[in-house]
């Protein structure tokens, strides 16, 4: 593990775009907060995993990996996670969303939707997620409407793809808490923050649900629960998700690897 938790960007996270936005990639990535890091998760994980010759989470299994898109609806967590996921293995991490405001030159994506469209955002984002198909050694929150155009996939497969699975009640207890001025298509009626999230939440994943499912590996927040030994969704940690997240990734790949033997 890189003892600085620097995170800069390794060699093969080159930029291969035609247009090189400022500041991307980034010098530096900013560490997750310590008391979110499961850095030091992995040696407790090796004990869950019995007896193991390598670190499950850094382990030859995983050396093989080039890059991991996280999928899955607004407030999932694909920011939140997929930095952590990226500090644990000494990746670098991009958001496509971010990555879109710098190409564009707008500082939200709801002033995209605004001044431009949502085809415009939705081309600006599959030309960010071409450009960085072509990376190695990276973590890609991508934006939750990703899934939706097919030719995402071709650039997602490039990579492993994840989607955290989260219920609707908790998305929307998130989003409400934070506020929806940042996420346009949930900002659009006037009332109750929790329930209009709630509303075109539920809107959105019957139209994307199958779209979700492609990912070669799904997080449910419900089965981290479950495993915990209770049923609410709304206590667990960025960090537990996300040890949960390199868990079913190195089970995708060992199956993927005994499917090839
Ligand atoms: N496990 C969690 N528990 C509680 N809140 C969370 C969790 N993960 C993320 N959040 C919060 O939910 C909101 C959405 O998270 P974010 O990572 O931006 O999701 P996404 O990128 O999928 O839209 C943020 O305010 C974040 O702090
Ligand atoms: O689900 C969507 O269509 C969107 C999700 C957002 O990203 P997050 O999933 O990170 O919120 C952002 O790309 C945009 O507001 C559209
Ligand atoms: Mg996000």
């Amino acid at each position: 593990m890189d003892a600085g938790l620097g995170l800069r960007p390794r060699p093969g996270a080159a930029w291969t775009g035609r247009r090189k936005p400022q500041g991307f990639p980034p010098a530096t990535v900013p560490a997750a907060r310590l008391d979110q890091n499961p850095a030091r998760r992995p040696l407790v994980l090796r004990s869950d995993a019995g007896s193991r010759s390598t670190d499950p989470i850094r382990g030859a299994s995983l050396k093989g990996l080039c890059c991991h898109k996280s999928a899955g609806m607004m407030g999932s967590g694909k920011t939140t996670v997929g930095k952590i996921i990226a500090e644990v293995l000494g990746y670098s991490f991009f958001d496509s969303d971010k990555l879109v405001e710098q190409s564009v030159g707008i500082p939200s994506v709801a002033e995209i939707f605004q001044v431009h469209s949502e085809a415009f955002f939705r081309d600006n984002e599959s030309e960010v997620l071409r450009d960085l198909s072509s990376m190695h050694r990276l973590i890609v929150a991508t934006g939750g409407g990703a899934v939706i155009r097919p030719i995402n996939w071709s650039y997602m497969r490039k990579g492993l793809t994840i989607w955290l699975d989260v219920p609707l009640d908790a998305l929307a207890r998130r989003i409400a808490a934070v506020g929806t001025a940042s996420r346009p298509l949930l900002h659009q009626e006037s009332g109750d923050p929790y329930a209009k999230a709630y509303a075109k939440l539920t809107a959105l994943f019957e139209q994307r649900m199958d779209s979700y499912a492609n990912a070669d590996a799904r997080v449910s927040l419900e089965n981290i629960a479950l495993k915990q030994g209770h049923n609410d969704v709304n206590v667990l940690t960025p960090s537990a998700i996300a040890i949960e997240a390199l868990l079913k990734m190195e089970s995708f790949l060992t199956e993927k690897a005994m499917v090839r033997n």
